[in-house]
């Protein structure tokens, strides 16, 4: 990171001066001095003003300006570095602004995160920080308002991130969340939502949700899936990528495009969080008391899921079919499953609520249900931002009938499982409970018993649940309840 940082600042050799208002390389539009701060810029405002999703904007923008290597490195870092602790820099900066942030033009409010973040948690000498940033303003915010950058970025400089979170973070003991909220750059409401997920109280000082806050600011790595019966985990070592930790189908990518390997280009192989494939194959796993030729995914865009499902029904002549409301997403998931062995998946654009099968048919399903996310802030840093407190509440009545859908559509002796890539209570237990209580048919099965590979699994009411965690597992924070229909 910091040579890369350094090499962006270091000043033209002579003789190669570069074109006055951008680098040329002969041909094509004329580039910006500085493409790597430009990229980030335009992408934390987009996120901001017209709520794009950075992990889409960003890979589009570094094609369409044909950046690659060192430029799109750094530029990575910028955007994902600014969006993870924009909370910290934004306290920060509520400091050494002389009104409020809130009041800060949108067009500017970027650049001073895009600096503080250069200025705080980078090796980029202060100067060039501030220097490289204030030039960039001048370009996108002209020269009145970069004078405004300037000056407040000075002000930043005067300190380090330590003993900017000492002034500006409440004490830890006399209000934990409110501390962890600031110095680990997390919404307070989902700090303590994920307090009350891990079962900790604000009087224990929240060692582990400190930990798991830490988690989701570190830069995950890319983990992929080797489909079964269509490559496996020694093609993609081969390769380049790493053994996963749990998974018999995982592997990860320290670094690197997963589209250049030609497994993931050839659909044999996809990126696949890890917990995302152990659930699945927990699903698969259950003994579904009987035959097991019909399995069902209720939600299933855009597929990732799905197509390992698919790989796993094809294996032993079972079949898959793979629901999804949007029919763009569904589109998706014909991918996904395209190819599975014994041509196992089929695709239907369907509501899950409404379903279009018939009740009481299949031997497996999978919910894998719309959540808040709040288990996969690691690789979406701006969704924290995005969600409120009232997210999960709104969920909710969805959650219920989707899971209510999916017993409905398990045959006596069958199995469901309940997903969610979100810890928060009110996705997970309260909608499991909830069920459960309504029905006298269900029997809750101890999920973490079929994924014996895993430790640290069990969660909630007598450890009935499996729930990953980031900072325990290394992967996103997925929940997992098995339900059998009970056999009359
Ligand atoms: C959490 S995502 C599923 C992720 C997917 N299982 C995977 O592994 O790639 C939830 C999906 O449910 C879909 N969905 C939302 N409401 C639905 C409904 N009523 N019926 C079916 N699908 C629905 C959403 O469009 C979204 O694609």
């Amino acid at each position: 990171m910091s040579e890369q940082h350094r090499s962006q600042n270091r000043r033209p050799r002579k003789g190669k001066k570069p074109a006055k208002g951008g680098a040329q390389n002969g041909s094509g539009p004329p580039q910006p001095r500085d493409p790597a701060r430009r990229v980030a810029y335009d992408v934390l405002r987009a996120v901001d003003q017209r709520d794009a999703y950075a992990n889409l904007l960003l890979p589009a923008l570094l094609n369409e300006r044909g950046m690659s290597g060192r430029d799109a490195a750094l530029a990575t870092e910028l955007t994902y570095g600014t969006l993870r602790l924009q909370g910290t820099y934004d306290a920060v900066l509520e400091a050494c602004v002389d009104r409020t942030l809130a009041s800060v033009d949108t067009e500017v409010l970027p650049l001073l995160r895009l600096g503080a973040h250069q200025l705080l948690s980078t090796k980029v000498p202060p100067h060039a920080a501030v220097s490289a940033t204030v030039n960039l303003a001048r370009k996108v915010v002209g020269h009145h308002r970069s004078r405004f950058v300037n000056a407040v970025l000075r002000r930043v400089s005067a300190r380090n991130l330590q003993e900017w979170t000492e002034i500006v973070a409440p004490e830890r003991e006399r209000d934990p969340s409110g501390h962890l909220s600031v110095v680990h750059s997390h919404p307070r409401w989902i700090v303590k939502e994920l307090a009350r997920a891990l079962g900790e109280r604000s009087g224990g000082g929240l060692p582990g949700t400190e930990q798991l806050l830490r988690a989701h600011n570190e830069r995950p790595r890319v983990t992929l899936v080797a489909k079964p019966g269509r490559s496996t985990v020694a093609d993609l070592t081969a390769s380049g990528a790493k053994e996963g930790r749990y998974s018999p189908f995982a592997a990860h990518l320290d670094e690197g495009d997963p589209a250049a390997l030609r497994e993931v280009r050839q659909n044999r192989a996809a990126v696949q969080d890890e917990a995302s494939q152990l659930v699945a194959l927990a699903l698969s796993r259950v003994d579904p008391h009987g035959q097991d030729d019909r399995w069902l995914d209720m939600c299933a865009g855009p597929g990732g899921k799905a197509g390992l499902l698919a790989s796993l029904a094809g294996r032993r002549g079972a079949h898959l079919l793979a629901a999804e409301l949007q029919p763009a997403r569904a589109g998706l998931v014909a991918t996904a499953v395209h190819r599975a062995p014994r041509d196992a998946g089929r695709v239907v654009a369907a509501d899950g609520t409404a379903p279009p099968w018939r009740p009481g048919v299949f031997d497996r399903v999978l919910v894998d249900a719309p959540c808040t996310g709040l288990g996969a802030l690691r690789r979406r840093p701006e969704s924290r931002w995005r969600r409120t407190p009232q997210s999960a509440e709104e969920l909710a009545p969805l959650q219920h009938d989707l899971l209510v859908n999916a017993v409905e559509a398990v045959r006596p002796g069958g199995v469901a499982a309940y997903v969610t890539c979100s810890p928060h209570v009110d996705e997970t237990d309260a909608v499991v409970r909830g069920v459960l209580s309504e029905r006298g048919d269900l029997t809750l099965l101890r999920a973490a018993d079929f994924l014996d590979e895993v430790p640290d699994l069990a969660a909630g009411p007598d450890g009935m649940y499996a729930q990953f965690w980031p900072h325990v597992h290394g992967t996103d924070a997925m929940f997992l309840a098995l339900l059998r229909r009970k056999e009359q």
